[in-house]
C-alpha cells in the first residue's frame, strides 16, 4: 500500500480521502533534518505553507510521485526540482478563494473602523469612544492590484460597498476589467488615486518588493495598504518607515517576507497597522474544499490517474484534462508503439493533431505521446511532468503540427519517428469516445484495437503469404487474436499488424524474415 506523509494541519475530510487507498501518516511540526531523514518512506506528501519542500527534501524523497499543496501558492515548493525528479506538484487553486478575497475586504473594514483596537480597549474596561472615528469606504478608490480569482471576487465586494475600482494586472483584457467593474490603469496611475490598495498577485521576481520606498511615496497621505497576497511583495522595513513618517495612512498585512513574523518595526505601530498570522485561508470552508481538492489528486496519482491542477504539467487544466483525457492514453500508446517500430534511438518525433485535435488546448497530447515513446527506455520513471525534460536531455526533436482539415475520423493523431534504424510512423484515432484504432502504420491504412502484444510485418501482397505467417507462428505454439492487412493497392506493398496472446518467443522475427515475400517484421509489447 502506498504511503503518505501530511506535514500540516489538513482538514480531516482530506485525511479520509488518501486513506481509501494509502496509509496515511500525520507528522506537523518537522524541522527539515527529521523530514529529510523520514520522507524517502514516503509516495506522497501533503502539504500547506507551514512546510518548506526544498531540493534537498525532493532528492531524500526517492519513493515521492507527488506533492500536494493544500492551497494556492507553491512557492514553498521547489517546483523546477520536483520536475526535474518527475514528482507531480499540485494546488488547490480554487479551493480558498473566497476565504482569501473575504479576509482582504474584512481587513479594509478593520483598518477603517480602527476594530482590533477598540475591541482591545473595551475588553481592557476602557469606553473610548473620540479615540476610533473610522473611515467609510463607500465612494472610496479601492485600487486592486492583481485580478486574478481573489482580486475579481473583492471587486465584487467592494463594488457592492460602492467603492470605485481600479485595477492593474498586466496579463488581462480592459474588456474582462470592465466586466468586473474596474477600470484597468497603469499602475503607477493606480498607486497616485487609490484610498485602500489590496494586492492579489503571486510572488515572483517582478513583483518582489513592487511596494518600496519608491512606489509607497507616490501613494496619498490617507491611503492604506492591504496585503493577504504574499510576504515579500511588500518591503516590511519601507512600508514601517512610511506609516510612521505619515507618507500613508496604515496597512493590514496577513502574510509577511519570514513567516512567522519575528521581530519587527510592524508589530511596534499603533492602530493604524493590523496584523494576522496568514489567515486568508483559514476558514472551515476553505480547509474542506483544499484538503479534499489535493487529497483527491493525490488520490488519483497515487492509482495512476493524471491529477487535474498539476502545476508543472504545462496546459493540462481540470477542464482540458476532461476534454483531452481519452486522447492522453491514445497518444501514450501510439508513442510507445512508434518507438518500438523505430527502433534504436530516436532523433526526431514529428507529432501531428489532425481534425478536432488541431487546436492549442491539445498540447498534452505531444507530452503523452513524447512519455509513451521513452516509455521502453525509462519506464515508471517518465511521467507527464519529466516527459519533455527528458526527451530533450536525449536530443529529441519534437516537431508539432496541427491540420484540422484531416476529418476520416473526429480527430486523430500521426507520430513519425525517425531514429538510427529509419522511420515509422502510426496513426490512430478514438472509437465511440474511448476505443483506441490504429488507423494507419508507415502509411498503410489498417483499423485495428492495438492489444499488449502485436506483430507487424512489411510485406509483399501477394497469395499465400499469410498462410505461411500463420503457419511459422503455429509451429512456434503463437496464438493469433486477430490479423488484419494494409495496402495501397492490389499485390503492391502491404502491412500486416496481428494481435498475439503471447510475447513472441525468442528468434522468431528472423524466421519470419525468411518467408518469401515478407520484408521486415516489428514485435511490440504495449
Ligand atoms: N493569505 C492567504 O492565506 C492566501 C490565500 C489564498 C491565496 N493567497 C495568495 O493570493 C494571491 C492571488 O491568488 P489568486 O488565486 O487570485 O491567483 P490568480 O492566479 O487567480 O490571480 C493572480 C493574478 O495576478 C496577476 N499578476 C501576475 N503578475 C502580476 C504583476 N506583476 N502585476 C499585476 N498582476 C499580476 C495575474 O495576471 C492574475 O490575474 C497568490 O499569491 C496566492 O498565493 C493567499
Ligand atoms: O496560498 C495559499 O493558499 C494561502 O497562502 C494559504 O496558505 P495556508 O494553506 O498555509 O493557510
Amino acid at each position: 500500500m502506498s504511503k503518505v506523509l501530511v506535514s500540516d494541519s489538513i482538514d480531516q475530510a482530506g485525511i479520509d480521502i488518501l486513506s481509501q487507498v494509502a496509509t496515511v501518516d500525520v507528522k506537523t511540526g518537522l524541522k527539515p533534518a527529521e523530514l529529510i531523514e523520514i520522507i524517502g518512506e514516503y509516495d506522497a506528501l501533503m502539504i500547506r505553507s507551514g512546510t518548506r519542500v526544498t531540493q534537498e527534501i525532493i532528492e531524500a524523497g526517492t519513493q515521492l510521485k507527488i506533492i500536494g499543496r493544500a492551497g494556492v501558492g507553491v512557492d514553498n515548493v521547489d517546483v523546477p526540482a520536483a520536475t526535474r525528479r518527475g514528482i507531480v506538484v499540485v494546488n488547490s487553486p480554487e479551493g480558498n478563494t473566497i476565504a482569501a478575497a473575504e479576509h482582504a475586504i474584512a481587513m479594509i473594514l478593520a483598518l477603517s473602523r480602527h476594530i482590533p483596537d477598540a475591541n482591545a480597549s473595551v475588553k481592557r474596561g476602557a469606553w473610548d469612544r473620540n479615540s476610533f472615528i473610522g473611515a467609510e469606504v463607500y465612494k472610496k478608490t479601492l485600487g486592486i492590484v492583481g485580478l486574478g480569482k481573489i482580486g475579481s471576487h473583492v471587486a465584487a465586494v467592494a463594488k457592492a460597498m460602492g467603492m470605485k475600482l481600479l485595477a492593474y494586472d498586466p496579463f488581462i483584457s480592459t474588456e474582462r476589467a470592465e466586466q468586473i467593474g474596474c477600470q484597468l490603469v497603469e499602475l503607477d496611475l493606480l498607486f497616485q488615486q487609490a484610498d485602500y490598495i489590496t494586492l492579489h498577485i503571486p510572488k515572483t521576481p517582478e513583483t518582489t518588493h513592487l511596494i518600496n520606498a519608491v512606489t509607497l511615496a507616490k501613494m496619498k497621505p490617507t491611503a492604506r495598504i492591504i496585503n493577504c497576497a504574499r510576504g515579500g511583495i511588500i518591503e516590511e522595513n519601507a512600508l514601517a518607515a512610511a506609516i510612521k513618517a505619515g507618507k500613508i495612512a496604515g496597512a493590514a498585512l496577513d502574510v509577511f517576507e519570514s513567516e512567522p513574523l519575528g521581530e519587527s518595526e510592524l508589530r511596534s505601530l499603533g492602530k493604524e497597522v493590523i496584523l494576522t498570522p496568514h489567515l486568508g485561508a483559514s476558514t472551515t470552508e476553505a480547509q474542506v474544499n483544499v484538503a479534499i481538492d489535493v487529497a483527491e489528486q493525490i488520490r488519483d496519482v497515487l492509482l495512476g490517474l493524471p491529477a487535474r491542477s498539476a502545476v508543472n504539467i504545462p496546459g493540462l487544466g481540470p477542464d482540458v484534462l476532461e476534454e483531452l483525457k481519452p486522447y492522453m492514453q491514445l497518444a501514450e500508446t501510439l508513442g510507445n508503439l512508434v518507438g518500438q517500430l523505430a527502433g534504436g534511438r530516436v532523433e526526431v518525433l514529428n507529432v501531428r493533431l489532425q481534425g478536432e485535435l488541431a487546436t492549442n488546448k491539445s498540447q498534452p497530447l505531444v507530452v503523452a505521446a513524447l512519455k509513451g515513446l521513452l516509455y521502453q527506455a525509462l519506464r515508471e520513471r517518465v511521467n507527464y511532468v519529466n516527459a519533455s525534460i527528458e526527451a530533450k536531455e536525449r536530443g529529441i526533436r519534437v516537431i508539432e503540427t496541427r491540420d484540422a482539415s484531416v476529418r476520416d475520423y473526429a480527430g486523430t493523431l500521426h507520430l513519425e519517428a525517425t531514429g538510427t534504424l529509419g522511420t515509422h510512423s502510426v496513426t490512430g484515432a478514438l472509437l465511440g469516445e474511448r476505443e483506441i484504432h490504429l488507423t494507419d502504420v508507415d502509411g498503410f491504412p489498417i483499423n485495428v484495437p492495438p492489444s499488449k502484444y502485436m506483430l507487424f510485418t512489411l510485406h509483399r501482397d501477394m497469395p499465400g503469404i499469410i498462410g505461411k505467417l500463420g503457419s511459422l507462428l503455429g509451429s512456434f505454439n503463437v496464438n493469433i487474436a486477430s490479423m488484419q492487412v494494409g495496402r495501397k493497392i492490389v499485390r503492391g506493398d502491404a502491412v500486416m499488424a496481428l494481435s498475439i496472446d503471447d510475447p513472441l518467443p525468442e528468434g522468431i522475427l528472423d524466421e519470419i524474415i525468411k518467408v518469401p515475400g515478407i520484408r521486415d517484421a516489428y514485435t511490440v509489447t504495449l
